[in-house]
């Protein structure tokens, strides 16, 4: 039996599109067996039971590369990340698969190779390269090839993400942004997202707040989450250093000081207050990726 443990991954931080992500300790854990033939798969709702599971289908993407054939697979989910939220849940899925593969082939694929070959399958690398390697990751692709870093970030700080009760498929969110952005916006964007990584690495927490802010998806995908500039300023009076929308999405993470212990009680009975029924989950970074 092989088991990938794969942890969720937060992209974007505001600014850095399609090019951030950081892993958190919030795990998806996918078990693989080979057996005679078909398909076997346990621990998801029925409606991803079948041969079109994204750990399945990236199983067979990843045997088809490497030219191994299977009789057939039996897969087990232990999965705590929640679907559709924003939280690295496809990226996860994939992972799992591709490794998973790998490790049944014996085909020894590198960690830059499976960075390519999930990337291809998750069409943008900032959830996977953070998923693979674990910490905050910069990763950008040009020719399809993926060149990322992994950064060191100032220890300080926990991520308390408030995780709605409904769901927005990345698929959904990506359909709200535009297709061009006037130059105005990407200035505005690549100030941010520099002065958000020397802010982060030096622990200059009093920049957060600004740094997190960008003009390329935030103020779109906002119109699909109801109350959300509320919510938002609500985490700022209650002490949050700053605040992002995670991945496409509706997750909102805010980032507080490791010491301050009352923030997640407080942004709990509010959100009661409104009636908003959210999951509250203090999380911190993963810094060693997928196992
Ligand atoms: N536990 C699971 N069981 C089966 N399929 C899953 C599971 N988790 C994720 N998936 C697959 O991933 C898809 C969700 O991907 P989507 O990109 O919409 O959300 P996400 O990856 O959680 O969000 P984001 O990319 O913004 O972080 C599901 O439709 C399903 O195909
Ligand atoms: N960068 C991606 C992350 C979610 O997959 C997005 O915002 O659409």
């Amino acid at each position: 039996m092989i088991k990938v443990k794969v942890p969720a991954t937060s992209a974007n931080l505001g600014p850095g599109f399609d090019t951030l992500g950081l892993a958190l300790n919030l795990y998806n854990t996918f078990s693989f067996k080979e057996i005679p033939k078909g398909l076997e798969i346990e621990g998801c709702d029925n409606y991803y039971a079948n041969e079109k599971n994204l750990v399945y289908t990236s199983m067979l993407k990843t045997f088809n590369k490497i030219g191994y054939e299977t009789k057939g697979i039996r897969i087990e989910m232990d999965t705590d990340i929640p679907i559709s939220r924003g939280l690295g849940s496809s990226a996860a899925c994939i992972l799992g698969g591709v490794m998973g593969a790998n490790e049944l082939a014996k085909a020894s694929l590198s960690k830059d190779e499976i960075l390519e070959i999930a990337t291809e399958i998750e069409g943008h690398p900032d959830n996977i390269a953070p998923a693979l390697f674990g910490g905050l990751v910069v990763s950008v692709m040009e020719d399809k090839n993926i060149y990322y870093n992994k950064i060191d970030i100032a220890s300080e700080i926990k991520f308390v993400a408030l995780i709605p009760d409904f769901t927005l498929s990345t698929t959904k969110s990506r359909e709200v942004l535009p297709s061009t952005f006037n130059n105005k916006d990407a200035i505005y964007n690549i100030g941010r997202v520099s002065l958000l990584l020397s802010a982060l690495s030096n622990g200059r927490f009093d920049l957060l707040k600004i740094s997190l802010r960008d003009k390329v998806h935030q103020p779109y995908r906002k119109k699909l989450i109801p109350k959300v500039d509320e919510i938002l300023n609500k985490c700022y009076e209650l002490g949050s250093l700053g605040v992002y929308l995670s991945g496409a999405g509706p997750t909102i993470m805010a980032i507080v000081k490791k010491d301050d212990m009352n923030f997640t009680k407080r942004i709990k009975d509010y959100l009661n207050s409104i009636n908003y029924n959210w999951n509250v989950k203090e999380l911190d970074l993963d810094l060693s990726g997928a196992i």
